[in-house]
């Protein structure tokens, strides 16, 4: 099945995931893969700073709060920065897979507005894994874990080497990325070392 009619819910057969044995304990949190990215760098002055945490299993948990340079309504959160959050969120768990992968496919139902100030509370978990296509999906709540559900993913991952990143990104910095120590050090921790 190509892309674009891939099914969202992993095939029968799919394996279940495994957590790596190397993978940061529950409640861990994991920090940034990369300063500069959107998600969860800490040098990106208008990005959503969100920070995800180790859950059981192959899972999970993080916060974002909603700035206003994330609006798309008056105090509103802009619907593509909630997709964001969401494919951030869902992209963390490959920390604990210990594979790169790459987000493929994404489906976001928005259920309910996130006000400017609120604080999303993510929760994403790994549905199954059949060959390099990982299936994920998460839910985000506002302002308590157990809040009202606002927004909702389904998602397909697929794994790719550290080489799609060195091929296709802008060579600034992909060559910034190979002189920063602490860059190589999560580029390890990502990939699996056969
Ligand atoms: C020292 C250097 C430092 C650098 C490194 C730092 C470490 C960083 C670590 C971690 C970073 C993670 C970053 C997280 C950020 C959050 C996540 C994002 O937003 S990622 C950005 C958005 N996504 C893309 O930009 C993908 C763009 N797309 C592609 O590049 C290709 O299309 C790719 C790799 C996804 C697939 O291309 P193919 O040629 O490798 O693979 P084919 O053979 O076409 O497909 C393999 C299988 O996957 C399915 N597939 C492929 N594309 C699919 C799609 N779009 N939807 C569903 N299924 C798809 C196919 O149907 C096929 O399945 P069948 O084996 O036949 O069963």
């Amino acid at each position: 099945m190509g892309p674009g009619r891939t099914t969202l819910v992993p095939p029968p057969g799919a394996a279940s995931p495994v957590r790596h044995p190397e993978a940061p304990a529950p409640g861990t949190l994991l920090g940034p893969h990369y300063d500069q990215c959107f998600g969860c760098g800490e040098g990106q002055p208008h990005g959503l700073h969100l920070q995800a945490r180790a859950g059981e299993g192959v899972s999970i948990t993080a916060e974002f709060t909603v700035q206003p340079a994330h609006q798309g309504a008056p105090g509103l959160a802009h619907g593509g920065v909630l997709a964001s959050a969401l494919d951030e969120t869902l992209g963390s768990l490959n920390w604990l897979l210990r594979v790169i992968a790459v987000t493929g496919r994404l489906e976001t139902d928005f259920v309910r507005p996130v006000p400017v100030g609120a604080t999303l509370h993510l929760e994403a978990r790994c549905m199954g894994i059949d060959g390099r296509k990982i299936y994920a999906s998460a839910v985000g709540r506002i302002d308590r874990p157990d809040g009202p559900v606002a927004v909702r993913a389904d998602a397909v991952f697929i794994e790719v080497k550290l080489d799609h990143f060195t091929r296709n990104g802008r060579p600034e910095e992909i060559k910034a990325a190979m002189a920063d120590p602490d860059q190589i050090k999560v580029a390890r921790a990502f990939e699996v070392n056969p």
